[in-house]
């Protein structure tokens, strides 16, 4: 084993994307060559969306995701990039010539667990590159192939084993001769989805690209999928800002301030994930971190079919589309759906109706506050 090899002391995960439980982790540093952004991704034109801009973003997505799960070392000459890139956290080391490999050995430090990143990863999700990474930890050279089997995306070296690489089309076959075991990543990992094309832009897009990416192509970032058990402790941070944001003035504070809350909410969501089959909890996500929740289940009254129970976007997420988003994951178009919604809170209200629900006339009150029920049923 060589210098620096395994941290054996707990240590935090960085980010708030991924869960904050105190565990042991391999101390990776992983090297991100990146190009100047105004020679980079040459065979990637999109209409509308300036070249050098998106390659920057594609670059600095990638990176924002791998200084979560790892120390990162980023390796260019583009002076942007590097200013961001510092800011994110990242070392950065001034890119020598001689291409890509040149570039990684200049940032990969002499001992210690290694990894080259390639920077195009606009999709990557700091679980995938902590995963892979993890996986790493048993063999001496390790590689991932990118979706089609015939690039590469991460190679890592284990404490001893000197540095190699050799990147450029089709490098995995390279990567292997070279005695690189190839890492149990699934094909789904967004660790996969490299960007040289707009097919491999749009298959990225598909899993979710971080914002910078996002904001270059003038799309939306956030990013709406099922909720899993890790996620219960900051759905329920969401759920009761949510509240704090939206019932100001309307619950009482002793309501809304009570330290309880979050713990309550905690609970009940994580009933909610455990109740697979009938209920369907969601979360909107932006870089990884949650902005948004919902929830439908059956509903409570026999006279329609489901009931959306939770629909929270975070005030600075609201107006993305984010809502939409979440309440399209929890409700079916088929199904018969009602909802309870504060009245007043004629925000809430109109996006219920642009999405096809009405007032039923039904009505109560709950905590000294009026609600109303709206209905939305199959076209
Ligand atoms: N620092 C540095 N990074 C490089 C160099 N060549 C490629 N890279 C980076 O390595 C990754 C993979 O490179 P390519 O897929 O070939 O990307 P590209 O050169 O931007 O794109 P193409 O023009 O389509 O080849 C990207 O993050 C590039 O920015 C280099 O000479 N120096
Ligand atoms: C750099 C590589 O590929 P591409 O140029 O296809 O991204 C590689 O796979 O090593």
């Amino acid at each position: 084993m060589g210098v620096g090899a395994r941290s054996r002391g707990p240590r935090r995960r960085r980010g708030a994307g991924i869960d904050t439980q105190t565990e042991f982790r391999t101390e990776w540093t992983v090297v991100i060559p990146v190009k100047r952004a105004d020679h980079g991704k040459s065979r990637l034109t999109v209409p509308g969306a300036g070249r050098a801009e998106l390659a920057r973003a594609i670059a600095l997505d990638t990176i924002a995701a791998a200084v979560q799960a790892a120390r990162v070392v980023v390796v260019t000459a583009d002076q942007t990039i590097s200013a961001e890139a510092a800011r994110l956290g990242a070392r950065v080391v001034d890119d020598p010539g001689g291409g890509i490999d040149a570039a990684v050995a200049a940032g990969a430090p002499a001992g210690g667990f290694r990894a080259a990143l390639l920077g195009d990863l606009p999709a990557l999700r700091p679980e995938d590159l902590a995963a892979a990474l993890a996986e790493a930890t048993s063999v001496d050279r390790g590689v991932v192939a990118d979706a089609e089997g015939t690039g590469t995306t991460l190679v890592t070296a284990a404490p001893g084993t000197p540095w190699a690489s050799a990147f450029g089309a089709g490098s995995f076959a390279r990567h292997v001769a070279l005695g690189c075991v190839p890492l149990a990543v699934p094909d789904a990992s967004t660790l996969r989805r490299d960007v040289d094309t707009v097919e491999q832009l749009d298959t990225a897009v598909a899993h979710g690209i971080g914002r910078r990416t996002a904001a270059a192509l003038g799309l939306a970032s956030f990013r709406v999928r099922a909720a899993r058990p890790e996620d219960v402790a900051a759905m329920a941070r969401v759920h009761v800002r949510s509240w704090q944001e939206t019932y100001r003035g309307m619950f009482p504070d002793a309501v809304l301030d009570d330290p309880g809350f979050v713990e309550r909410r905690e609970r009940m969501w994580a009933n909610a994930v455990a109740d697979t089959g009938r209920a369907r909890p969601a979360v909107a996500e932006v870089d990884g971190e949650i902005v948004g929740i919902a929830l439908s289940g059956p509903s409570e009254t026999a006279d329609a079919q489901r009931q959306l129970y939770v629909l929270y976007l975070l005030a600075a997420h609201q107006g993305t589309g984010a809502a939409a988003a979440l309440l399209e994951a929890v409700v079916a178009a088929e199904e018969d759906v009602i909802l309870w919604v504060a009245d007043p809170n004629p925000r809430a209200q109109a996006f219920y109706r642009r999405h096809g629900f009405a007032a039923d006339g039904s009505a109560r009150i709950e905590m000294d506050v009026r609600a109303i029920r709206m209905r939305r049923r199959p076209d």
